[in-house]
C-alpha cells in the first residue's frame, strides 16, 4: 500500500508569529448581529474574531467595521465619531491584525497612560502589546522601546513585539532619534500607521490647538505611503477640512462622520446673572431627578425651593444684620467692597446650587469642572462638608497635583470609591468611565466643542445623563480677559478673535430663552438633529415647554370672606431705603415710602 508522506516541518524562521493575531485561538467567528451591506469575506471574519477574542465585544458599534476594514486594506481614514462613540478601537483592532508597529499620536499624557494600561490589560489574550513615549516614561524604558525598534527594522529580530506605540507631538516634534527609526521601521516595512487621535487639535479652527500637532503633515515626507488615521469626536466642517488639508489626507480617504448627537444626554443652563424667565426653567432642570432606569421623573415630594434672588436677598439681609464679612474658609474680616460682595455671593449661589444638584443624585458619581484649581478645591471641601449626612465623597483633581495624587484620586474614581471629581478642564479628555451620570459646569467653557467633549464625559454607557451649566454673565468678562492674555503674552490678530467669536457662541447658548439647546450644540457640529422624538431627555427649555413634564399648579386659593362693617384703619409703616431696595420691593412702594419720609 502506498503510503502518504507527510511533508517536513518548515525551519523555525518561518514558523514566525508575524502578527498578534496569529497567536489567538482559532474559534469560529461570531454571527454579525447586523445584516451587512456585503458578503462578509476572510477580512470581516478576521475582524469579528479579534473584536470579541482581543476586545471582548458582541459586535461592532456604527462606522467602527467600515472604518477598521479601511484602515487594514492601507488606506487613510477620517472619523469623526462622538464622544464615547468608540474611535480607539478602530484603531487598536487593525493595529492588531496587521503586521508593524502603529505610531498612535496623543495630546494629553493621562489619556496616552489610561489607553495603555487598558489595552496590556485586555486578559482574553494575555494584553495587547502597548507602550507609550512621553515625558512620564522611565529612561530605561524608553531605551528599550528605541533599542527593539531599531533591531526589528535593521533586521536583527524578525518583528517588533510591540503592536502599539503611543507618543505626543512634542515627542515627535523633538527627538531626531525616534524619527530615525520611524523611518527605518518604514523601510523595513513595519510601520503599519500613524494615528492622529483628537485630531482636532491640529486645526486652529479646532478648540484645542496645538502647533506641535500642525508639524504632524511633515512626516508625510519622509514617510511616504505610510497610512493616516485622523479621529475627532468635535470637529465642525472649517475644522475637518483644515486638517485634511494639515495632515494631507488622501482624496480617497474612507470617512466617516456620525451626528455628534447623544440622544441620552440631558443639557441645562442655569443662569446666575439675574433673574431671568430661564431660571424658572432652570430650578424646574435642578429640581427633577432621573430615576436609574432612566426614565425622567419629578421627585417625590420636595418642599418648594425659594428662587436665587430670594435666598440671596435673605443671605444678604442677613450679613447687614451679622455685621462684618468674614472669609468662610480663613475666617479673617474682608470689608468687601460691594460689588466684590456680589460677586463673592454669586459665587456662593453657584457652590450652593451644585450642592444642591448633587444631594439629590447622592450615590450617582459625577464631574464638576471649576475654572481655577481654587475653584476646584473649594468646591470639593464644600461638597464633603455639606453632603457628608448623604455619604457623598468628593475630591479635587487639577494640574497642580503630583502625578501620584492625580492618579491615587483618578483610580479612586474610576473604581466607585469617589463620587464626584471638582477638576479643572485638565480631567477632561481620556477618561473612560461608563458610568458618569452627571456633569456640571461650575464655570463657563471658552467654546461649544470644549463644553461639548467635556460635557460628553456623562453617558458613556448610553442611560440617560446629565449636563449643567452655572452660568454667571461675568463669567464672560473673565474669560475673555484669560484669552486675551496679559503683559508679554497679550495675544492679538485672527486667533484672538476666533477664540473670542467660540466664546460669543458659548455665552449666547448660555443665553438662550427659546429653542433647544440639544439641538443648538449638535447643529454647531454639523446636521440639526431636528426635534426630540420624545420620551427620552433633551434640554431644560424643552421641558419647560412640556405640558406633560409641568409641575402641577398650586390649587387656587379660596375667595377671602368679607366681613361687612366700617373700614378698620390700617397703622402705617415706614420702611429704611436700604432695607426696601435689598427686598427688592416694587417701584410703587419705594415712591410711598419716599413720599412717607417727605
Ligand atoms: N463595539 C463595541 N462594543 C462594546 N463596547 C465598545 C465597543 N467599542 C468601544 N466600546 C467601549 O466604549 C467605550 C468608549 O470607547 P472609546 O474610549 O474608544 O470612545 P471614544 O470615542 O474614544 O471617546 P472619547 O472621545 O471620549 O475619547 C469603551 O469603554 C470601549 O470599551
Amino acid at each position: 500500500m502506498a503510503r502518504t508522506k507527510t511533508p517536513p516541518p518548515p525551519p523555525a524562521h518561518q514558523m514566525r508569529q508575524t502578527t498578534l493575531f496569529d497567536a489567538l485561538p482559532r474559534a469560529r467567528p461570531q454571527q454579525p448581529q447586523a445584516r451587512r451591506a456585503h458578503e462578509p469575506d476572510a477580512l470581516d471574519q478576521k475582524l469579528d474574531l479579534a473584536l470579541s477574542a482581543v476586545f471582548g465585544h458582541q459586535g461592532f458599534r456604527p462606522g467602527q467595521r467600515a472604518t477598521c476594514r479601511a484602515a487594514a486594506q492601507g488606506r487613510d481614514c477620517v472619523v469623526i465619531l462622538p464622544t464615547g462613540g468608540g474611535k480607539s478601537l478602530c484603531y487598536q483592532l487593525p493595529a492588531v491584525i496587521t503586521r508593524g508597529v502603529t505610531i498612535v499620536v496623543s495630546p494629553l499624557l493621562s489619556l496616552i497612560e489610561d489607553q495603555v494600561s487598558t489595552l496590556i490589560s485586555l486578559e482574553r489574550c494575555g494584553g495587547v502589546p502597548a507602550a507609550h513615549l512621553t515625558s512620564s516614561t522611565k529612561e530605561t524604558t524608553s531605551r528599550a522601546i528605541l533599542r527593539e525598534l531599531h533591531s526589528a527594522a535593521e533586521g536583527r529580530v524578525d518583528y517588533p513585539t510591540l503592536k502599539l506605540l503611543y507618543v505626543t507631538p512634542e515627542r515627535l516634534a523633538l527627538s531626531e532619534n525616534f524619527r530615525d527609526v520611524l523611518e527605518k521601521l518604514h523601510r523595513a516595512n513595519l510601520l503599519a500607521r500613524i494615528v492622529v487621535d483628537e485630531a482636532h487639535c491640529v486645526s486652529e479652527w479646532g478648540h484645542d490647538f496645538r502647533p506641535d500637532y500642525r508639524k504632524l503633515g511633515q512626516l508625510r515626507s519622509f514617510l511616504p505611503g505610510v497610512p493616516f488615521m485622523a479621529l475627532t469626536a468635535t470637529a465642525t466642517q472649517a475644522c475637518e477640512s483644515d486638517l485634511r488639508k494639515s495632515l494631507k489626507i488622501k482624496p480617497t480617504a474612507h470617512a466617516h462622520r456620525t451626528s455628534a448627537d447623544r440622544p441620552n444626554l440631558r443639557f441645562g443652563v442655569r443662569d446666575f446673572s439675574d433673574c431671568s424667565p430661564v431660571n424658572a426653567a432652570a430650578s424646574f432642570f435642578l429640581s427633577h431627578t432621573s430615576r436609574v432606569d432612566g426614565v425622567w421623573a419629578p421627585p417625590d415630594a420636595t418642599p418648594p425651593k425659594p428662587s436665587p434672588r430670594q435666598e440671596r436677598h435673605t443671605r444678604r439681609v442677613a450679613l447687614m444684620a451679622s455685621g462684618p464679612r468674614t472669609h468662610p474658609h480663613t475666617g479673617t474680616p474682608s470689608p468687601l467692597p460691594p460689588h466684590a460682595a456680589d460677586a463673592y455671593n454669586a459665587q456662593e449661589d453657584v457652590r450652593d446650587a451644585v450642592v444642591d444638584f448633587v444631594r439629590r443624585r447622592a450615590g450617582q458619581c459625577g464631574i464638576v469642572y471649576c475654572m481655577t484649581q481654587a475653584d476646584a478645591e473649594a468646591c470639593a471641601d464644600h461638597l464633603t462638608d455639606k453632603l457628608k449626612d448623604v455619604g457623598t465623597t468628593a475630591h479635587h483633581y487639577h494640574a497642580g497635583m503630583t502625578q501620584l495624587q492625580r492618579r491615587v484620586v483618578q483610580a479612586a474614581w474610576q473604581q466607585g470609591k469617589l463620587d464626584v471629581v471638582c477638576a479643572t478642564i485638565a480631567y477632561g479628555m481620556g477618561i473612560d468611565k461608563a458610568d458618569v451620570r452627571y456633569v456640571v459646569h461650575a464655570s463657563l467653557a471658552k467654546s461649544l466643542e470644549g463644553y461639548y467633549q467635556e460635557a460628553g464625559r456623562a453617558g458613556r454607557d448610553g442611560r440617560a445623563s446629565e449636563c449643567l451649566m452655572l452660568y454667571r454673565d461675568q463669567d464672560v468678562g473673565k474669560v475673555q480677559k484669560l484669552l486675551r492674555g496679559f503683559g508679554r503674552k497679550k495675544r492679538r490678530g485672527p486667533k484672538l478673535q476666533r477664540d473670542l467669536d467660540r466664546l460669543d457662541d458659548m455665552a449666547r447658548y448660555c443665553g438662550m430663552k427659546d429653542g433647544c439647546r440639544r439641538r443648538q450644540l449638535v447643529g454647531h457640529f454639523g446636521k440639526d438633529p431636528g426635534p426630540s422624538s420624545g420620551g427620552g431627555p433633551c434640554c431644560d427649555l424643552c421641558d419647560a415647554r412640556n405640558p406633560a413634564l409641568r409641575p402641577p399648579a398650586p390649587p387656587p386659593k379660596p375667595p377671602a370672606v368679607r366681613k361687612r362693617g366700617p373700614p378698620v384703619p390700617q397703622p402705617r409703616v415706614r420702611k429704611a431705603p436700604e432695607v426696601v431696595d435689598l427686598l427688592g420691593d416694587s417701584d410703587d412702594e419705594v415712591l410711598a415710602s419716599k413720599r412717607a419720609r417727605a
